[in-house]
């Protein structure tokens, strides 16, 4: 990625110091009998740098929005990876690498399961954008923050259905 952005190659690698926290998330969404009505996640951009995630190999459930419509996301092979961006990445790379908005939703007669690993940065560090992607004709997108302002912004976000996309309350 960093090699795209015409970076050092270590320069994205070098935002995770010691404190970089890695987490997992178990998802289970048991069958429901009104998919209709009811989400196994709801609309979210992920908050950290990036997510690898193992999807259900059998049950299809994620899907992504682009341009006002929900598209699925296949159920791939076992053991398949699917690399997600997230808005700590989106920041850093002043939106040229965006945090798409995603969610889960769920099958009248089975259970679907998967695992997110989550890749952040130390939640002390100032993040905003890299000052290489950034020119007189490419100026900053987005203002300065801890990683951890950007956490407690999408948590209100989420738990209050403000919207998914957070990374747009700390564009300039
Ligand atoms: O279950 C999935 O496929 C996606 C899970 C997800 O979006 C998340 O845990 O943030
Ligand atoms: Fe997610």
């Amino acid at each position: 990625m960093a090699k795209l952005l015409e970076l050092d190659e270590d320069c994205l690698v070098n935002q995770f110091n010691s404190n970089a926290p890695t987490f997992a998330r178990f998802n289970h969404s048991p069958p429901c009998p009104r998919p209709d009505l009811v989400l196994g996640i709801k609309p979210h951009a992920d908050f950290p740098a990036l997510t690898v995630l193992l999807m259900d190999k059998d049950v299809v459930g994620l899907q992504y929005l682009r341009d006002g419509t929900w598209y699925n996301v296949p159920a791939v092979c076992d053991h398949t990876l699917l690399i997600n961006i997230g808005l700590t990445m989106e920041i850093m790379t002043n939106g040229i690498f965006t945090g798409p908005v995603h969610r889960v939703v769920t099958n009248a007669d089975k259970e679907r399961i998967s695992v997110a690993m989550f890749y952040g940065v130390d939640p002390d560090q100032e993040i905003g954008p890299i000052a290489h992607l950034l020119s007189d004709e490419q100026p900053a997108r987005y203002r300065k923050m801890k990683a951890k302002d950007l956490l407690v912004t999408q948590l209100e976000h989420f738990s209050q259905g403000r919207g998914a996309r957070i990374a747009d309350a700390f564009k300039i």
